[in-house]
């Protein structure tokens, strides 16, 4: 038994930090409800911005289900399993991260804050937990990678139509200290997305657009004129190359051939694509349904998850994104299958309201309750954090034991 008498975790520091503060009367920052935090978010931004950063595909019936997965699954706690130190580390292509937790990638973050994805990467600097970069960006590559320091970070890829610009991209992203290359498969095109198309909104072209895209020099020889004189065509060409619709499995060697990076292909929920991917010699997958925002009426991201983590077993790493929330939420995708998970909305929440300081605040309060319910569950670790944790629940939250 250990004979110190106290002991001291993110969680708690966290919760004393916040107490304390109460106790001089000063509220936290943000709200730390999820939900409340949104409606917080919905009040600073105004309603085209909004309507892109919450809406989802169609009748957004994939974002709903996105978070009714999670209530079907019930976490029983063990006892006395002597949880007092608490290791939420874990292993990801290669590399030790502090926990299983990442900032997804969100394009176009100048129309939620100025400082953009530069103040997500001050956010990740601060908190130690890896960003995954939007080809989208507002701001280019390197002055994110500036921003973050030396810590981890993955590049997303919009894999277009245009080799010389995906080369080009792939390049920078190594030149610049990027750590893996992420291929989101499931963006062919975009989607029906009512609340945009009702507001006759493309957000490209607003605030500082695509930042790095329009510093890619080979993004900027395919134009007649630079971005900066003509940003209509520039957008309109982005619009038109920006994602590949032919592209076949048989394509990825191509990018296979083009980096030594380890490959991770996002937006898979199909065990068969599972398994072509892990044929494809890629390194990981992430299960996402770009967080409701593709196909309208697709599968919960989350009833994806075991499915096709039992089709890959080992061979390669698997990922989750898509109704992230709450620490719980963490670690049910975590029993079902994945070795870290990426949250997407909640962060641009906190940066809406206040910057990198709302988009860590939001962040540390997640990794907070994740630390606190990895304990309480009777888990030190995260290797801790298996199947038998969990029984699967009826549409009313019934558990048959
Ligand atoms: C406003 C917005 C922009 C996004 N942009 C990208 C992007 O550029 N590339 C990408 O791979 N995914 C993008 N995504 C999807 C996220 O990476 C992630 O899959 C999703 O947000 C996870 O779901 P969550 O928001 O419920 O956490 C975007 C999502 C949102 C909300
Ligand atoms: C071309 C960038 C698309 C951004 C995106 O992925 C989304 O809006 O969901």
């Amino acid at each position: 038994m250990s004979d110190r008498v106290s002991s001291s975790s993110v969680g708690m520091e966290r919760q004393i930090e916040i107490y304390m503060n109460g106790l001089q009367g000063k509220a936290p920052d943000l709200p730390v409800d999820p939900d409340r935090l949104r409606i917080a978010a919905r009040e600073v931004l105004d309603d085209r911005a909004w309507g892109y950063l919450d809406g989802g595909a169609g009748s957004g019936d994939t974002m709903s289900a996105n978070r009714a997965a999670f209530r079907r699954w019930r976490l029983r706690p063990r006892m006395l399993q002597g949880v007092e130190d608490r290791d939420l580390h874990v292993q990801v292509l290669g590399s030790t991260i502090r926990a299983p937790m990442m900032f997804a990638p969100i394009g176009v973050l100048s129309i939620i804050h100025p400082a953009a994805e530069v103040a997500v990467a001050e956010a990740a600097s601060t908190l130690n937990l890896p960003l995954v970069l939007s080809t989208a960006a507002s701001r280019s590559m390197e002055e994110v990678a500036d921003a973050q320091g030396d810590g981890a970070r993955w590049f997303q890829l919009y894999w277009g139509k245009n080799d010389d610009v995906t080369a080009s991209m792939v390049e920078r992203a190594e030149a610049s200290g990027y750590s893996a290359i992420v291929v989101t498969l499931d963006t062919t095109v975009l989607s029906w997305r009512d609340r945009d198309l009702e507001n006759g909104y493309l957000p490209f072209l607003e605030g500082e657009g695509l930042g790095n895209y329009f510093s890619d020099p080979a993004f900027r020889r395919a134009l007649d004129e630079p971005p900066e004189e003509n940003p209509t065509q520039a957008i309109l060409y982005f619009a038109s190359m920006f994602s590949n619709p032919a592209l076949t499995w048989d394509d990825l060697q191509w990018l296979r051939d083009l980096t030594d990076l380890p490959i991770v292909l996002k937006g898979i929920l199909d065990p068969q694509d599972a398994k072509r991917a892990a044929e494809a010699r890629v390194d990981g997958i992430i299960v996402s349904n770009h967080g409701g925002r593709q196909v309208d009426g697709a599968i919960a991201a989350l009833d994806a998850l075991p499915v096709v983590a039992d089709a890959v077993g080992d061979q390669i790493e698997v990922f989750f994104d898509s109704g992230i929330r709450r620490g719980s939420d963490i670690l049910k995708a975590l029993a079902l299958g994945a070795r870290a998970v990426l949250v997407g909305r909640p962060y641009c929440h906190g940066l809406a309201i206040a910057g990198a300081d709302g988009a860590s605040e939001m962040m540390l309060n997640l990794l907070s309750d994740l630390d606190l319910t990895l304990g309480l569950t009777g888990c030190s670790s995260i290797d801790d954090v298996t199947r038998d944790l969990l029984l699967r629940a009826d549409a009313e939250g019934g558990v048959e034991i």
